[in-house]
C-alpha cells in the first residue's frame, strides 16, 4: 500500500493502482486531444468534490487550451447509497453559451448526479456538451440512457474509494482505487 499506510486495515484490495491511473490518464488526454480542434473554445468543468484530483492530472495530459470552472454537486453525504437527491452547492462561474463544456466526473454510479447537471447545463446553451469519468460502474445505473464520452475504467459494484473518492470525507488522498471494507459502513 505503499506511502497510505495510515488506511491499510480499511481497504479490502487495490482495484486500480497509482500506475494503472496514471497510464490510463494519459491515453485519455490523448482521445480527448483528438475529438476537438485546436481553435475550440473549451470549458473543462470539475464536479467537486470528488473529481479534483483527476481534473488536476487529465489537464496536464490535454494538449488544447482549455479554462477550468468548478461545480459544487452532492448527493450522497455520509452515505454509501446515494439519496437521489442531488443538491448544487456551487455553480459553475463561466457563461457557457456556445462554447464546448468538457464535464469531468470521477464516477458514474446511477447516473443521476450527471443527468441532473446535464440537464440544466443544456439550457444555458452550449455548442458542445461531453462528459469524461474516470470510474463507471453500469451495473449500478438508474439513468440508463447516460453514458460518457471518455471513459476511464468499468468497474463492479462495490463501493470504492481514494484518488479523490471518499466515504463520509475521508479517503480521499489515497493515491489508488480501493474497496472499501464492509465493516468500515456497515
Ligand atoms: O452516479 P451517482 O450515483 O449520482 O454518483 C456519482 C456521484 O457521487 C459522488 O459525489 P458525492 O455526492 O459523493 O460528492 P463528492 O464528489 O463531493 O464526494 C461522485 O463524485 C459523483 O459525483
Ligand atoms: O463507489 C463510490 N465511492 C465513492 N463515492 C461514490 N459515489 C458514488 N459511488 C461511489
Amino acid at each position: 500500500m505503499g506511502k497510505n499506510t495510515v488506511f491499510a486495515d480499511d481497504i479490502e484490495e487495490i482495484i486500480i493502482s497509482e500506475e494503472k491511473l496514471k497510464t490510463r490518464i494519459r491515453e485519455l488526454g490523448e482521445e480527448i486531444t483528438a475529438a476537438y480542434n485546436e481553435d475550440d473554445d473549451i470549458v473543462m468543468l470539475c464536479i467537486l468534490r470528488g473529481a479534483v484530483l483527476f481534473m488536476a492530472d487529465l489537464a496536464r495530459e490535454i494538449d488544447l487550451p482549455v479554462v477550468f470552472d468548478f461545480m459544487d454537486v452532492s448527493s450522497y453525504g455520509a452515505s454509501t447509497e446515494s439519496s437521489g437527491v442531488v443538491r448544487i452547492i456551487k455553480d459553475m462561474e463561466e457563461n457557457i453559451e456556445d462554447r464546448h463544456l468538457l464535464i469531468v466526473e470521477d464516477i458514474i454510479d446511477t447516473g443521476r448526479t450527471l443527468k441532473h447537471v446535464v440537464d440544466m447545463l443544456h439550457t444555458r446553451s452550449p455548442k458542445s456538451i461531453k462528459i469524461v469519468t474516470l470510474l463507471d460502474k453500469p451495473e449500478r445505473r438508474v439513468q440508463k440512457e447516460l453514458e460518457a464520452d471518455f471513459n476511464g475504467f468499468e468497474i463492479p459494484d462495490k463501493f470504492v474509494v481514494g484518488y479523490g473518492l471518499d466515504f463520509a470525507e475521508k479517503y480521499r488522498n489515497l493515491s489508488f482505487i480501493g474497496v472499501l471494507k464492509e465493516k468500515m459502513y456497515s
